[in-house]
């Protein structure tokens, strides 16, 4: 998949918040007033593979006139991968620099609120003087809920940062199935959670929905969640910034008559319920499970009814898709057994059970059988045996009980001297080549999967089976 295809828009200049003189200036916001001026957060979160890097990426190469610092929550024991994939921006670039990068790898943005975050923060705070505005990416499976209530209350950070808005990137061919799927009893749809919480959601990957009235009934399954949020359609998260940065959907005088009103109230029910902030007043307390479980039963069937085919052009493994006879045969018998896919039926089901938390946090409980594995190849990987795995494993689930959500990764491949990144959501996936290896980095393989019921050591044997080495010892 490539973002080249898409045109990006002009350059855009934002209203400041406040001031007039931040109106004139936007290559520094506040120039001038940065003690007294909190620096607006804009949360970005989203399901696993939706479009958020994309989105942060879009931000920092695009022209508007803010100095961003971005702070970033990877999902699972290695770092690095994210920021990998942002790009490596000039720091002389006109009208921008990113200044800050901040990732946080200690779990869940949403169950470290009140540590990382919030360090990571005061941290930021203190080169404030480089940056007017914050990204805050959280993982695919975050609840935004906790998060936006500390940005909004937190007595540590003070008046330092405001929250701007909440935006939810969608994954449009895959949404619905998200929002259908069963979790542990207990355990909440973070997918739903994301869409309920939304100020502007991104329907992106449009391309991957055929046709017009299946995007239209994506479309109305989010308005069914959350009728409040603006929706935007895009492609590669590209839409109007100036719909997303500075959006002060959060700011008081809207919280009334404005259509962000669901976010405050919604967040108004995190924040009464931790005690920590004033009575949400005459906002409306959501019953926000009921309303999503409206939702449940329709888009499962939805779902299973079909919500559309891919359009060709949309990744290799849609190709792959109006090429079955490449999938039969020899490779994949050959392939199953040095691949890690022998010995399927020994996958067992993991425990269902919900972690124990305050009461408080009742309302994101996460599901505790999604797990992330990071698998690692210290030699160079053929990229055939690689795409023949990935197309096992992915397209033709052969392991079945594995439910992959979700891969990511920097792979050394054999007779490159660039990195290349994979990406994975659901059954689609794209390896690209990126930089050159720096000198001083280890150049080893890493892959962070991200899904339910996954053996890590079948999946790990998976990619050692894709090296050089072992192909020339088999
Ligand atoms: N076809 C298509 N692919 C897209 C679009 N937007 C993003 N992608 C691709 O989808 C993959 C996942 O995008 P990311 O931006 O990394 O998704 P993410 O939400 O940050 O993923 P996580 O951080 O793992 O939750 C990448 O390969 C992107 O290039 C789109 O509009 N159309």
């Amino acid at each position: 998949m490539s973002d080249s295809e898409e045109e990006v828009p002009d350059a855009v200049v934002l209203e400041a918040s406040t001031g007039s003189e931040q109106a004139s200036h936007p290559n520094s916001a506040f120039a001038g007033a940065e003690e007294a001026v909190s620096v607006p957060v804009t949360l970005i979160t989203g399901f696993l593979g939706a479009g958020k890097t994309t989105l942060v990426n879009y931000i920092l190469t695009a022209k508007h006139g803010y100095r961003i610092a971005v702070i970033l929550n990877e999902f699972g024991e290695d770092t690095g991968i994210e920021s990998s994939l942002l790009p490596q921006v000039s720091k002389t670039a006109e009208n921008f620099a990113l200044e800050e990068w901040i990732e946080l790898s200690n779990g869940c943005l949403c169950c470290s609120v009140k540590t990382e975050m919030v360090q990571a923060l005061e941290t930021l705070m203190q080169k404030r003087h480089k940056f007017d505005y914050i990204l805050i990416e959280t993982t695919g499976l975050a609840d935004p809920g906790p998060v936006a209530a500390a940005l909004w209350t937190d007595a540590e950070l003070g008046s330092a940062v405001c929250l701007d808005s909440i935006v939810t990137v969608v994954d449009a061919r895959n949404i619905r199935r998200q929002l259908a799927e069963d979790r542990p009893q207990g355990a909440v749809n973070e997918a739903q959670q994301q869409i309920a919480y939304a100020d502007v959601i991104l329907l992106n990957k449009t391309d991957l929905v055929a046709g017009t009235e299946a995007l239209q009934e994506v479309h109305a399954s989010l308005t069914a969640i959350n009728a409040g949020a603006e929706i935007n359609h895009t492609l590669h998260s590209q839409m109007d910034l100036a719909r997303i940065l500075n959006r002060g959907a959060f700011k008081p005088s809207q919280t009334s008559e404005d259509v962000s009103h669901l976010s405050l109230q919604l967040c108004g029910a995190q924040i009464s319920s931790r005690g920590t902030r004033q009575d949400p007043g005459s906002m409306t307390r959501l019953d926000l499970p009921a309303a999503c479980s409206r939702q449940d039963a329709s888009s499962r069937a939805d779902y299973e009814n079909g919500m559309g085919s891919p359009q060709p052009h949309a990744s290799p493994k849609v190709a792959a898709e109006q090429q079955p006879a490449k999938h039969t045969g020899g490779p994949k018998a050959d392939g199953m057994r040095d691949m890690g896919l022998d010995g399927l039926e020994s996958t067992s089901a993991r425990s269902s059970a919900t972690q124990s938390r305050p009461a408080h946090w009742q309302s994101h409980i996460h599901d505790s059988g999604v797990q992330t594995h990071t698998l690692h190849a210290q030699q160079p990987l053929c990229i055939e045996r690689l795409r023949t795995w990935l197309d096992l494993i992915l397209w033709e689930q052969a392991l079945p009980a594995h439910q992959i959500y979700r891969m990511k990764g920097l792979l050394q491949i054999y007779g490159s001297p660039c990195c290349h990144v994979l990406q994975a959501v659901q059954e689609l996936y794209d390896i690209v080549e990126g930089p050159r290896w720096d000198a001083t980095v280890h150049g080893h393989s890493r892959v962070v999967v991200i899904g339910r019921n996954l053996q890590a050591d079948m999946l790990q044997k998976g990619l050692t089976a894709c090296e050089v080495s072992e192909l020339s010892s088999a």
